[in-house]
């Protein structure tokens, strides 16, 4: 009989509406602040900060001398009592896994709540749309839009993640669709391979009726909503512009042609 839920991680990957939900979530108050925890950019610096950083850790190849005592530091900063959560893209999954610090997804949450994890795997079903959305991102600097209207600083990686930046814009979309296909595989297959309650959510489904998604997710990790309780405002706003709009639509006609 499992125990009441102490530990989750959103399962994602970029641009599916993790920053939405994670919003939310944060939002409700028992269920920590679903962070990038094994986030690479910033990686270095929390383990360096919280003092579990290996000796060999780089910002360019982030290793922490102590996982365990790594996300037991970024869960002490969650409220007391409250459920910790971690955000995680396959591609930062992947990147601990080749690097032989962690042996799965639940490595992410602190070892005393492993038994009692379960997962929220986001996905976008729309994956053009979702690889638009990645190098529309890369190509501004911009990742998020407060739904608030506040401005955000333009994130410049040192190196592109997703494409070059140059070429065929249509190219590009292909090349990314197939990245997004292939890390949508390797999560499921890590999952499948994992005995932890799994709980689907699409983009899809979260924009279309974000209210009754958010109730579901909060249910699932055992921080129901009342019926009166109204669900938190999206702290965030869709950024999709015409732009991106146009390369959707000339990817799909070129696959048409
Ligand atoms: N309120 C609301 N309504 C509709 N859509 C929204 C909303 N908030 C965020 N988004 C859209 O989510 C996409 C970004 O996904 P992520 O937060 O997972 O991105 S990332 O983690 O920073 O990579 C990105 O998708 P695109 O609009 O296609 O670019 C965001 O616009
Ligand atoms: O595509 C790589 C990553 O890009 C975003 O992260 C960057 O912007 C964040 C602010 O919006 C910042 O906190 C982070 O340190 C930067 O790397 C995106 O939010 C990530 O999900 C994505 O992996």
């Amino acid at each position: 009989m499992p125990g009441p839920v102490a530990a989750y991680v959103v399962a994602c990957q970029e641009r599916t509406g993790s920053n939405l939900l994670c919003g939310a979530l944060s939002a409700q108050g028992g269920l920590g602040a679903p962070d990038e925890w094994l986030g690479r950019s910033r990686l270095h610096q929390r383990l360096v900060d919280s003092g579990t950083a290996a000796p060999s850790s780089t910002p360019g190849a982030p290793r922490p001398g102590d996982l365990d005592a790594y996300v037991d530091a970024m869960a002490a900063r969650t409220a007391p009592g409250a459920v910790f959560g971690a955000k995680v893209h396959w591609y930062q999954l992947a990147a601990a896994l080749d690097d032989g610090w962690l042996d799965d997804v639940r490595g992410a949450v602190p070892r005393a709540a492993r038994s009692d994890a379960v997962v929220v795997r986001l996905r976008r079903r729309d994956r053009v749309a979702q690889a638009v959305s990645m190098l529309r991102a890369q190509a501004t600097g911009t990742y998020v839009a407060p739904a608030d209207g506040s401005a955000v600083d333009e994130v410049r990686h040192p190196e592109p993640y997703w494409a070059t930046g140059g070429g065929d814009p249509l190219e590009e979309i292909e090349r990314v669709v197939g990245t997004i296909d292939a890390h949508d595989a390797r999560w499921s297959q890590h999952l499948a391979a994992l005995d932890v309650p799994v709980l689907e959510v699409d983009y899809e489904w979260l924009t279309a009726d974000y209210d009754a998604t958010v109730r579901d997710v909060l249910a699932f990790l055992d921080h129901p909503l009342p019926a009166t309780a109204a669900v938190p405002e999206p702290r965030t706003a869709r950024q999709a512009d015409a732009r991106s709009a146009e390369l959707i639509e000339a990817y799909r006609r070129s696959r048409r042609s």
